[in-house]
Order: C-alpha cells, then sequence, then structure tokens
C-alpha cells in the first residue's frame, strides 16, 4: 500500500483549527483532487419530515463539529485519511419545495459521483435521502443489505398520503427491490408504535430487528455478532440516523425517543463494521437548532469518522 500519496487534511498544528476552509475534517473539496476513494456529500433537505424541522442545517453543523477529529485512528489502527482519498463534495441544491424534484436532484448527485468510483459517506438531511441513494447503489451493485440504526422502523407506508418521507424509506426501497431482504437489519428501534402490524409489515418487508430493549442483555458485542451474521459479505450500506442515540448524547434531531444507545455503544458497533463490505453510509437527522455544545454535531462526526476507517482499504485485506 502506498502511503503519502493522498492529500489529507489541513494540519492543524499550522493552521487553527477554527479557522481554515469548512469541510469535512479539513479534507480538501472534491474538485482539488484528481479522484476520491470515498466522496463526503451534504444533502440539506428536510422537507420528508414528520415532526422537529431543521436537520437541512445538518451537514454544516457536522462539518464545523469535525474539525477536532485527528489523522490517526487507534482502535482501529488505521490512519483512514492516509490509505484512501477521502474528499468532501459539498452539499445537494434540492428543491425545499418539492419532494419528487429533491429526490431526483440527489439521485443525479449521487449517481455522477458514484460513477467515479467513490464511495459516498452522505450527510443529511432528513431520512427520506436514503431513497435516492439506495436507488443508485442499486444500480451499481444489484440488491443491498441494509444495516439501519435508528430509534425507528422507517418502514411505515404513507403520512398524510405521502408516500416519500422520512418515515418510509425503507418500505419504499423493499417495495422496488432495492434492499437484500435476507441481508437487512435494523439496530437501535425502541418507542412506542402505531400497531402491532408496523413490526410484522417490516418483517415481510425485508428487515430483522435489534431493539434498545434487548442491548443490556446483548451488549454491543452481540448486537455486532447479529448484524454480522445477517449480512455476511453482501455489498453493504449503512443508514444511521442520529436518534439511534439517546436524547442525552444526541439532543439535535427532530425525532427523539428515550432509552436510546450511548455514543461509546454506537462507535464500538460502527468500528466493527470494519469486517463487513461497506458500499456507502449515511448519517442522517441532525438537526442542530435542538442542539447544545455541538453534543449531536461532534458525535455525528465520529460516526463518519469510523465508518469512513471501517471502509478503508486494509494491509493484506485484497482490496
Ligand atoms: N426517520 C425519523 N427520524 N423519524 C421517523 C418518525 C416518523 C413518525 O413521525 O412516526
Ligand atoms: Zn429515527
Ligand atoms: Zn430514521
Amino acid at each position: 500500500m502506498t502511503r503519502h500519496s493522498f492529500r489529507g487534511p489541513v494540519d492543524a498544528t499550522v493552521t487553527p483549527r477554527y479557522g481554515g476552509p469548512a469541510t469535512f475534517a479539513r479534507l480538501p473539496r472534491l474538485d482539488e483532487v484528481e479522484r476520491a476513494d470515498i466522496a463526503v456529500l451534504g444533502v440539506p433537505f428536510d422537507s420528508g419530515v414528520s415532526y422537529r424541522p431543521g436537520a437541512r442545517f445538518g451537514p454544516g453543523h457536522v462539518r464545523a463539529a469535525s474539525k477536532l477529529l485527528r489523522t490517526y485512528n487507534p482502535v482501529q489502527d488505521i490512519e483512514p485519511f492516509a490509505v484512501q482519498q477521502v474528499a468532501d463534495a459539498g452539499d445537494v441544491a434540492c428543491n425545499p419545495f418539492d419532494i419528487l424534484e429533491a429526490v431526483r436532484q440527489i439521485d443525479d448527485a449521487a449517481r455522477e459521483i458514484a460513477g467515479t468510483g467513490a464511495k459516498l459517506m452522505t450527510f443529511g438531511g432528513d431520512h427520506t435521502i436514503a431513497l435516492p441513494l439506495l436507488r443508485v447503489l442499486h444500480e451499481q451493485h444489484g440488491e443491498i443489505a441494509v444495516v439501519h440504526l435508528d430509534a425507528h422502523l422507517d418502514t411505515w407506508d404513507t403520512y398524510f398520503g405521502a408516500p416519500i418521507t422520512h418515515g418510509t424509506p425503507f418500505r419504499r426501497a423493499s417495495e422496488e427491490g432495492l434492499i437484500d431482504k435476507t441481508g437487512s437489519i435494523h439496530v437501535g428501534i425502541r418507542g412506542p408504535l402505531y400497531s402491532p402490524q408496523d413490526l410484522s409489515d417490516d418483517q415481510v418487508l425485508g428487515f430483522q430487528v435489534i431493539g434498545c430493549h434487548d442491548m443490556d442483555d446483548l451488549g454491543w458485542k452481540g448486537a455486532v455478532e447479529r448484524v454480522k451474521a445477517r449480512v455476511g459479505d453482501r455489498p453493504t450500506y449503512v443508514s444511521l440516523d442520529i436518534d439511534v442515540l439517546d436524547p442525552a448524547f444526541a439532543p439535535g434531531t427532530g425525532t427523539p425517543e428515550a432509552g436510546g444507545l450511548t455514543s461509546r455503544e454506537l462507535l464500538n458497533i460502527l468500528r466493527a463494521f470494519k469486517d463487513l463490505n461497506l458500499v456507502g453510509a449515511d448519517i442522517v437527522e441532525v438537526a442542530p437548532a435542538y442542539d447544545h455544545a455541538e453534543v449531536t454535531g461532534i458525535a455525528a462526526a465520529h460516526a463518519a469518522y469510523e465508518l469512513i476507517s471501517a471502509m478503508a482499504p486494509r494491509e493484506g485485506a485484497g482490496s
């Protein structure tokens, strides 16, 4: 593996962190590098929410909270920005008044970047954006195993008759044949549902569930074992709704539910995904207006750092 041939972050010992470019982790912009292995893409769209709005400001908030990230990841024992080119592709200009047009715009932007061979690490935005992202990945890889970390199932049918919302992306994705129904799983589900049928529908749509009420018995390692057993080596997409964290660890979100994961549990789970065949990831539902002291933004930035590290090529892994 050739080292030092990739352009990394601005050096924080030379240029202070609180100044300089507002890219993720102070990495170069996509147009400043020849090609990227991973493109960080912002999708400032929140017209699909059923409750508190504000996730349209998520990408900027996570980038701001990512300034303190350092270059060596000790737990995964990797320098994620030195063994692959990671670059910031900026934000998709999506129409806040027309969900279908916004979905097309996200689709176009994601297809263009994915067409260059870069994996996408996308920041939402509300969870609606997972649908166009999965459509593009399906074109590239066929059926995708989805590891969905969220308090919510997001396999509901419609809200106010609207089929494309932040509570419905995985039902639409399943109906469209985008996801591998034998390899997909939710982690962190909790809170009241509309009816018991929500769970039976969800199973038919192709998901297993690890609920938060199981987490104390299972532990993060047990959860990881179940995810790995479900997913195997299938092309896998990680969709991380920040509300999988307890509101104590992620207050800045639109539909908070009590009794969630700690950020330590989440980061440990994500680190273990280095053994999966990751083809892309998103982190959604960061709504900075409800955040305090960047708590939620920092959790999201660290989660992205672990996911980008987990996507990195490893010595002897043949990639
Ligand atoms: N995807 C997120 N964050 N929330 C979905 C909640 C949908 C509801 O209001 O029931
Ligand atoms: Zn959620
Ligand atoms: Zn969600």
